[in-house]
């Protein structure tokens, strides 16, 4: 696969004055070109860190990138100078977060917001990049009318609509999606999914997807990454995982979902909580919730191993040491 972005072994912490939290402890991930990765997990799990850490944003203090590469296109994003990050930053890698206003200036119309970020990035003049701002709100299914418009005149999904033509304005070799839609209504997440995907397919880019829905990784993911307590568990096609699936974790997430389990399934969410990332425990950080641990888990970190010699799917879980082991779900 020709990889656009390749992280390895990054690992991130939160240091304050009383506590450590160990945010993201040595994840491997790539992207391939136009290609679309989900990051999925639980609230707290690190994918938002691993997200600012391929812009470098990671605020500091209090956050320190202890170790790790991310290259992009082969150049490590943590070894570029200011300005080769202020380059990357919107025209090689744009960002997008869950709740539009925070990305949208309330006293500039949405045009002008759209063309100071071409005039910004690609050196066309004011005339120029209004009348591409224009053609981008087209894009995004928007009347170009509407340029002159100021953001609270539009809906929360227009409003994120406006949000990724401007991250698109550039064209970004890949974009980061975190939680785009959960702010929105459930009719008009489906709308602004469709929107992406297609954006997205017919540029060519790549696209890092950041959820907590299975669903959504369903609907527009090819690969997916499953995060624990800043750990990967399980990556892979979407296809290997939710055909072939070997986490314990794993799982959970589908035993807890309801319109993912067939019917007349108990819905059966994962007892307990994630562990504190400012205390996590020893071996597997998953052991403590899991309903096949052994001893063994917690006495070592499992590394992430090849399921059955596959080039794409990979597993980190001790149980697979045992002869014979399978989840619930395959076992025959
Ligand atoms: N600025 C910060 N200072 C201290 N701790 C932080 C900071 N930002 C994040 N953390 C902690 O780092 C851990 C990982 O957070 P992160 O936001 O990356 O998780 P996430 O998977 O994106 O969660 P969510 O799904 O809720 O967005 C959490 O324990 C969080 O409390
Ligand atoms: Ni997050």
């Amino acid at each position: 696969m020709d990889l656009l972005l390749d992280i390895k072994d990054l690992v991130v912490h939160y240091e304050t004055e009383d506590s450590d939290v160990h945010a993201v402890n040595g994840i491997d991930i790539a992207i391939g070109k136009k290609r679309t990765l989900g990051l999925v997990g639980e609230t707290g799990a690190g994918k938002t860190t691993t997200a600012l850490s391929i812009m470098n944003l990671v605020p500091d203090p209090p956050g320190v990138i202890k170790s790790g590469t991310i290259k992009l296109e082969g150049k490590n994003v943590l070894e570029m100078s200011e300005r080769e990050l202020e380059e990357m930053r919107g025209n090689d890698v744009a960002m997008i977060f869950q709740d539009p206003m925070t990305a949208l200036n309330p006293v500039m119309t949405v045009g002008e917001q759209i063309a100071e970020s071409l005039e910004l990035h690609q050196n066309l003049t004011p005339e120029q990049s209004l009348e591409k701002a224009k053609d981008m709100l087209k894009l995004v299914g928007i009347a170009e009318a509407r340029a002159n418009d100021y953001p609270h005149q539009f809906s929360g999904g227009m409003k994120q609509r406006v949000v990724i033509a401007i991250a698109l304005a550039c064209s970004p070799k890949l974009l980061i999606a975190d939680e785009p839609t959960t702010a929105l209504d459930v009719t008009i997440q489906a709308q602004v999914l469709e929107l992406m995907k297609d954006l997205i397919n017919n540029r060519d880019m790549s696209m890092l997807m950041i959820t907590h829905s299975l669903g959504i990784v369903a609907e527009v993911c090819d690969d997916m990454a499953v995060m624990y307590a800043g750990r990967i568990v399980e990556k892979g096609t979407v296809d290997d995982v939710f055909n072939n699936m070997r986490h314990p974790y794993t799982e959970g997430l589908f035993n807890s979902l309801p319109n993912l389990k067939e019917q007349g399934e108990m819905l059966e969410p994962i007892k307990g909580l994630m562990p504190d990332p400012a205390d996590l425990p020893p071996g597997c950080t998953f052991a403590p919730r899991c309903p096949y641990a052994t001893e063994a888990c917690s006495a070592s970190v499992p590394e992430l191993h090849s399921v059955d010699g596959s080039k794409t799917h990979f597993v980190a879980c001790h149980a697979y040491s045992r002869p014979g082991f399978a989840l619930r779900r395959n076992q025959k």
